[in-house]
C-alpha cells in the first residue's frame, strides 16, 4: 500500500488531459508507441471522433524509481459539464490530481470547478503547465493565475508539453513524491467505491472501483450496499492496458469486478462494495442517483419501427444506465419516448448512437428541462413534457430549475456577457477579477434558458474568450406558460414549450417566423399560429406552392431529373405527415435555431 498512487487528472475541456496521459502510458511502458493510438484512453469511437472523453477510464502504471516499483493508478476523468457526477465520484478515488492549465489558454471555468471538487476531497493538487510547446504560451502570466489559485509555489509548477514529452518524468517523479499513499485498513471489512462501469457485450458490467478498506477476492460473495444486491465475483483484478485478473485486490488499489451484471442500472456509480460473510454496514459517502437534466421525445420516423426503437433504447440502457425513458405518444408524431439526458451533449450522443448502431432513424422533439407544477388540489406534478403541463385554471404555481453559472472571460467581454445573462433571466450573485484582464461572474439562471444555445452564444459574443460551467441548486416558482403551436388550426403538440410569460410574445413571433422558413411549400396554403391557452399571438404564413418541382428539368436530362426527385425523397426521410402538412425534422428543433 506504501507504494500505492492513485491520482486524477484535471483539466478544461481540451487542454490536453488525455494526450498528456497517452505520454505518461508510454514512458511508463504500460503501452508501446505502436499501441498508443491518438488518444488511447478515449476508446469508444464517438468520443475518440468527437474529442472528448465521454466516459472515465482507469489504467495501473508500473514505474520504478530509486529501485522502488511504484503502482500508480491513473483515473481518467470526463471533462464535459454533462459528466460532472462521474468526475466528482473518479476524484473521490483518489488521493492526488495533476491540474493540467493549457499554457497559451490559462484558467478556464472548468479548471476552477474540479479544482474545487478535488480540494473538497482533500486531494493533493499538482500544477502542470502543458502545451508548452505552443507559440502562444504564456507561462509567467499563467504561472501567475495558478499561483493566485491555488497557493503554490512557482517552482511548483511543472513545466510540460503532451506533444513533445517534456516534463513527463518530473510529474512522474511529483506524483511518488507528492501524492500521499491511500490511507484504509486492511482488516477491516471490504469496502469498495465504485467510480465507473462499462458494459461489455461478452462480459456483462464490468464495475470499477477503489479498495478503500479491506480487500475483495475471486470468488467472494459481494454485495452493493445501496442497490442490495448480491454477487459472485467471477473474476477481479487490476487494470492494464487490458483486463489483468488477479486473485485479490487489496487496500487501497483500483481494480474491476465482473459478476455477471447484465444491466448498467444494477451498477451506480458512487456506491459501494462489500463482503457478504463479513459485511460493512457503512456505505461510501457521497453517493448520489444521477438525475436525468433534459428531457425530449424520440420517435421512429416510421411509425412501424416504434417497438424496434423500444428494444434499441432498451439496449442502450443497459450499458448507460443514465438515459431514462417511457413510453409517450403525440398526437402529432404517434407512439415514441420521452427521454432524459444528462445534458444536451449527452442527447446527442444518445441520437448518434441510436443511427450508428442500431440503424434507426428517428426524430427527436424539442428538449426541455423538467418542471413542478402545484396544482389547485394540492398534488405535485413532475413536468417532463410540455404538453403534460396542467390547465392554468387547475394549477397553483409552477416551479423550474436553476442553475449556478460560473463565468469567467476577458474584461473587455464583461458587458456583452451580462446582457447575455440578463436576457437569459440571470441574476448575478458575484463580480470578481481573478487577475486586471480576468473576471470571474456568478450568476444564477434558469435551466431551461442555457440548456440550448446558451454556451454557443456565450463562445460566440466573446470571441471563444469565455468558458462556462454549472450546476443545480434547486427548484424556484416561475411565471411559465406554454406556448402551442397550430399548423392550419391543428394544435402539434410536440412543438409546444414553456416559456416566461414576459418573453412569450417575441418568441411567439420569432418561433412563427422561424418555421415559416423551416416547413417547404406544399400544395397548399399553410398558417401557422402560436397561441396561449385560446390566444394566438403570432401567425405567419407558407405560401402554396404553384410548380412542380421537376418542371426546370422538362427538356433537360432525365437523369438530372431522377436526380432531383431521389433528392427530393432523401430529404423526405425525416418529415413526419401532421394533418395535411408535412413537418420536416428541422423544424422540431425550430426552437434550437432562433437568433
Ligand atoms: N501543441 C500542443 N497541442 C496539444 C498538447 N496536448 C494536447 N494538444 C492538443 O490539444 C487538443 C486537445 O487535447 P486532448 O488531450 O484531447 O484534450 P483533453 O483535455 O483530453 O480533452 P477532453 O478529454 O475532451 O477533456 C488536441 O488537438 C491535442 O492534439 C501539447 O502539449 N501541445
Amino acid at each position: 500500500m506504501k507504494h500505492i498512487r492513485n491520482f486524477c487528472i484535471i483539466a478544461h475541456i481540451d487542454h490536453g488531459k488525455s494526450t498528456l496521459a497517452d505520454r505518461l502510458l508510454e514512458f511508463t511502458k504500460t503501452i508501446t508507441q505502436r499501441e498508443s493510438q491518438a488518444q488511447l484512453l478515449d476508446n469508444m469511437d464517438l468520443e475518440r471522433e468527437r474529442g472528448i472523453t465521454i466516459k472515465s477510464h482507469a489504467i495501473q502504471m508500473n514505474y520504478i524509481l530509486d529501485g522502488q516499483e511504484y503502482v500508480l493508478n491513473l483515473i481518467d476523468t470526463p471533462g464535459h459539464v454533462d459528466f460532472s457526477y462521474e468526475v466528482s465520484r473518479s476524484i473521490a478515488a483518489c488521493e492526488g490530481a495533476l491540474l493540467i492549465v493549457d499554457a497559451s489558454q490559462g484558467i478556464q471555468a472548468q479548471t476552477i470547478s474540479n479544482l474545487y471538487l478535488a480540494l473538497e476531497h482533500d486531494l493533493e493538487i499538482i500544477p502542470i503547465l502543458n502545451k508548452m510547446d505552443l507559440p502562444g504560451a504564456m507561462p509567467e502570466e499563467v504561472k501567475d493565475q495558478i499561483i493566485d489559485l491555488i497557493g503554490c509555489k512557482r517552482e511548483e509548477i511543472i513545466p510540460a508539453s503532451g506533444k513533445t514529452g517534456l516534463g513527463i518524468e518530473a510529474i512522474l517523479q511529483a506524483i511518488i513524491d507528492r501524492v500521499p499513499a491511500p490511507v484504509g485498513d486492511p482488516e477491516a471489512p471490504l469496502q469498495a467505491l465504485i467510480f465507473d462501469s462499462v458494459f461489455n457485450s461478452f462480459r456483462g458490467i464490468i464495475a470499477y472501483y477503489k479498495v478503500v478498506n479491506g480487500e475483495i477476492k475471486k470468488g467472494d460473495k459481494v454485495k452493493f450496499i445501496n442497490t442490495e444486491k448480491e454477487y459472485l465475483a467471477d473474476e477481479v483484478g487490476v487494470l492494464k492496458l487490458n483486463m489483468f485478473p488477479k486473485t485479490v485486490v487489496k487496500t487501497g488499489d483500483v481494480g474491476y469486478i465482473i459478476s455477471g451484471i447484465k444491466e448498467a442500472r444494477e451498477v451506480k456509480v458512487g456506491d459501494t462494495i462489500t463482503n457478504v460473510a463479513r459485511p460493512s454496514m457503512d456505505a461510501i459517502q457521497g453517493f448520489e442517483e444521477v438525475k436525468p437534466m433534459v428531457f425530449a421525445g424520440i420517435y421512429p420516423v416510421d411509425t412501424d419501427e416504434f417497438e424496434e426503437l423500444r428494444e434499441a433504447m432498451h439496449k442502450l440502457q443497459l450499458n448507460d444506465a443514465s438515459i431514462v425513458f417511457e413510453p409517450e405518444s403525440s398526437a402529432a408524431l404517434g407512439f415514441g419516448f420521452r427521454c432524459g439526458f444528462l445534458g444536451m451533449l449527452h442527447m446527442e450522443i444518445i441520437q448518434e448512437r441510436l443511427e450508428r448502431e442500431f440503424d434507426m432513424t428517428v426524430i427527436t422533439t424539442v428538449p426541455n428541462v423538467s418542471y413542478v407544477a402545484m396544482t389547485t388540489r394540492g398534488e405535485e406534478i413532475i413536468v417532463n413534457n410540455p404538453s403534460d403541463l396542467p390547465d392554468p385554471s387547475k394549477m397553483e404555481y409552477v416551479e423550474e430549475p436553476f442553475i449556478k453559472a460560473n463565468i469567467i472571460t476577458k474584461a473587455e467581454f464583461v458587458g456583452p456577457v451580462m446582457s447575455l445573462c440578463i436576457q437569459k433571466r440571470g441574476i448575478i450573485v458575484n463580480q470578481s477579477y481573478l487577475t486586471a484582464d480576468r473576471v470571474e461572474l456568478v450568476f444564477e439562471i434558469p435551466m431551461g434558458e442555457i440548456v440550448f444555445d446558451f454556451y454557443d452564444k456565450l463562445k460566440t459574443i466573446s470571441k471563444g474568450y469565455a468558458s462556462f460551467d454549472y450546476h443545480q441548486i434547486g427548484y424556484r416558482k416561475s411565471d411559465l406558460v406554454r406556448l402551442d403551436i397550430l399548423l392550419n388550426g391543428e394544435h402539434v403538440d410536440a412543438l409546444s414549450s414553456l416559456i416566461h410569460r414576459a418573453n412569450s410574445y417575441d418568441f411567439g413571433k420569432r418561433i412563427c417566423e422561424k418555421l415559416r422558413e423551416l416547413i417547404p411549400r406544399q400544395q397548399f396554403e399553410i398558417a401557422i399560429q402560436a397561441s396561449i391557452g385560446a390566444k394566438v399571438i403570432a401567425r405567419e404564413n407558407v405560401r402554396a406552392l404553384r410548380k412542380d418541382v421537376t418542371a426546370k428539368c422538362y427538356g433537360g436530362d432525365i437523369s438530372r431529373k431522377r436526380k432531383l426527385l431521389e433528392k427530393q425523397k432523401k430529404g423526405k426521410k425525416r418529415m413526419r405527415q401532421v394533418g395535411n402538412v408535412e413537418i420536416p425534422q428541422t423544424a422540431f428543433m425550430a426552437v434550437l435555431k432562433l437568433d
